[in-house]
């Protein structure tokens, strides 16, 4: 198959982005496509996979794979790289319209022009916060989980718990260069407290302004940056008393920066770069 791909990030979270407006792919090879345009060896190499497609229910629709196949129902580095690429390939016509997740319809409005679109804000919605609605099992169901005990091996923690349309799990830790990303990410990732398994974060508090943010994404591992991740991140922090609701906080990723307010009317708010980087066709 000759598959015609532009492959996009938001600060270095990378996914190749198909555009099956007009190019059909069967629905049984996906989760494999994804797989293969991951790889870096044999394919073309990112995080994952995005499809932007026609729906009645947005002016376009985006679904994402992670780079093991697994479909995930939201992301927000990949909605960002959607509104960029929508309005520069001229597919909407105003700079603010609607984009269809797994996960419901987000508003996204680019910054800039037909040419170059450098940044992109988007009304990520409401978080989840009741247990069941992460899914995280034990305790009780309608609750919230914030700084509860945590024991993994032998490590005690105290974890957040935030679903964005997918399941985050936040950490506070005191040093970012030290935490435990590869030795705790993956295990936490298919804890079985977490049903549907779990995207990683841990943060460290800057200021009022400021977090840093390292992340080990579910079905991906380690990711230079997580959209969804960083808006979890700033709801956890409000949850903990750690940061104030209504302000903006620029999230540091390995990657960059993203600028996140969860507002007083409940909704997170994502502002931050997209780029593009190849244009190609895919063999495969
Ligand atoms: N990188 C994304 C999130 C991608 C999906 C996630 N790994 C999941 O399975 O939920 C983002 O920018 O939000």
């Amino acid at each position: 198959m000759k598959i015609p791909f532009t492959k996009m990030h938001g600060l270095g979270n990378s996914y190749i982005f198909i555009n099956i407006f007009d190019f059909f792919i069967e629905e049984g090879l996906l989760a494999d496509l994804a797989i293969a345009a991951a790889n870096k060896d044999i394919g073309i190499g990112s995080d994952g996979l995005i499809l932007i497609h026609p729906t009645d229910k947005a002016d376009v629709g985006m679904r994402i794979f992670n780079k093991d196949g697994s479909e995930g129902k939201n992301c927000g580095n990949g909605l960002r790289c959607v509104a960029k690429y929508a309005y520069e390939h001229e597919m909407v016509k105003d700079k603010k319209f609607t984009i269809e997740t797994k996960a419901g319809n987000v508003i996204a409005e680019v910054h800039g022009d037909r040419n170059y679109v450098s940044e992109v804000t988007v009304d990520m919605g409401l978080p989840l916060l009741k247990r069941s609605e992460i899914p995280m099992a034990g305790g009780e169901p309608m609750e919230q989980v914030v700084a509860e005990p945590f024991t993994i091996n032998d490590d005690k923690l105290e974890v957040t718990t935030v679903s964005m349309g997918n399941p985050h799990a936040v950490f506070f830790v005191n040093d970012i260069d030290a935490a435990p990303l590869t030795t705790l990410g993956p295990v936490i990732e298919k804890d079985p407290r977490f049903p549907e398994g779990v995207n990683v974060e841990f943060i460290e508090k800057v200021n009022e302004e400021e977090i840093h943010f390292r992340v080990w994404e579910r079905g991906s591992g380690i990711t230079q940056a997580c959209g969804t991740g960083a808006c979890a991140a700033v709801v956890a922090s409000v949850l903990n008393g750690q940061l104030e609701k209504g302000k903006e906080v620029t999230v540091h990723l390995a990657g960059g920066d993203l600028f996140i307010t969860w507002s007083e009317d409940q909704h997170v708010w994502m502002r931050g770069k997209a780029e593009t980087t190849i244009d190609g066709i895919f063999f495969w």
